[in-house]
């Protein structure tokens, strides 16, 4: 048999999902296919083509296209899902949620009719509840629906502590965990900068600002944009999601994973360092918390719980 390039469907063509098609091209993850509603079936199509043309300049190979219709996402290997509506100035992460959970369950018929074995990486917000939308929907494993927020708060929280200590963001690590929203815990404790704990460099009171400012990271570009969310970051956190598990990598990387016990939660999804690669989430990594950031963890936890108790 023929070896094929992977096929990756994106769900959504606005601003995230039309810059995550274009990241995963550049990187050649595989042929791209862009998917949008019937109204918007033109632009969708405008956007592929467009992109397209940046592959001679650039010089990827990949194939892709817009369509408004799932039968061209026949057998993707990995389908990310972006369609929705965002939030605008004043509007929390939740307030999007039945909007969009009515959309994440007509999205996962479409996508697991046409590609009954994939893995689905779901950006939608709230993402927590919006991947256990999905999760449910879907009649996937566990193991191949994965929601995407924990590289996207560490990688804000990488740049800010970057910028603190005027360091390459190479040298700079995090762990973000709980539900993406303004509880969400930033792990200083194993947090480093070239291996050296940060809490070592730079005081308790710049800490606490940072740790602040990547809680409301997600509505600070909100605030600047003026009409929609972040675009650039989280394609490319979606971007290294896709590559760790199409390219079987077990890279170590927050995800939004379902719990069955684990740090003491079940039936929920909730962002947790995992080893994702080619089976998904392979293993989900339990690390020891200290009381004040379980008891963090549970805050946090407890608030996506509260949207799951409004989802219809
Ligand atoms: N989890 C995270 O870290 C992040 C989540 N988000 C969320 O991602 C979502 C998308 O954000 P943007 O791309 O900026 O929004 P956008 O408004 O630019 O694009 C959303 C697209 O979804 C399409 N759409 C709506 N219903 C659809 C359906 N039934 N089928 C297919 N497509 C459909 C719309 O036509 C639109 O093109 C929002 O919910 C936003 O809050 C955004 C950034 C980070
Ligand atoms: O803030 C938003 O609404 C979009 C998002 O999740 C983020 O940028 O973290």
């Amino acid at each position: 048999m023929a070896i094929k390039r992977s096929k990756v469907s994106v769900i959504g063509s606005g601003f995230t999902g039309a810059t995550t098609a274009l990241m995963m091209a550049q990187k050649e993850l595989g042929d791209v296919v862009l998917v949008d509603i019937p109204d918007m079936e033109d632009p969708t199509k405008g956007k592929a083509l467009d992109m397209l043309e940046a592959s001679p300049v650039q010089g990827f190979d990949a194939s892709i296209i817009g369509t408004a219709n799932y039968e061209d996402t026949k057998d993707s290997d990995l389908v990310i899902i972006t369609a929705g509506i965002a939030r605008k100035p004043g509007m929390s992460r939740d307030d999007l949620v039945n909007t969009n959970a009515k959309i994440m369950k007509s999205v996962t018929k479409e996508i697991v009719n046409y590609s009954p074995d994939t893995y689905i990486v779901v950006l939608t917000n709230p993402v927590d509840a919006m991947t256990y939308t999905v999760f449910k929907e879907s009649g996937l494993p566990k193991e191949r629906v994965i929601g995407q927020s924990g590289v996207l708060d560490t990688a804000r929280f990488r740049t800010f502590v970057a910028q603190e200590l005027n360091l390459s963001v190479k040298d700079v690590t995090g762990f973000v965990l709980g539900g993406h929203g303004d509880d969400m815990v930033p792990l200083i404790r194993y947090s480093y900068a070239g291996g050296i704990p940060l809490e070592k460099l730079i005081s308790k009171d710049r800490l606490d600002a940072i740790v602040e400012r990547t809680r409301k990271g997600g509505g600070e570009i909100v605030g600047l944009l003026g009409n929609g969310s972040a675009y650039y970051a989280p394609a490319a956190s979606l971007t290294v999601m896709a590559e760790a598990i199409l390219k079987d990598q077990r890279r170590v990387l927050p995800s939004i994973a379902y719990l069955e016990g684990e740090y003491g939660y079940s039936d929920i999804y909730l962002g947790v360092p995992t080893v994702l690669g080619g089976k998904g989430i392979e293993e989900i990594i339990e690390l020891d918390l200290t009381e004040d950031e379980k008891a963090a963890l549970d805050k946090s936890a407890d608030s996506v719980k509260n949207v799951l108790n409004v989802l219809e």
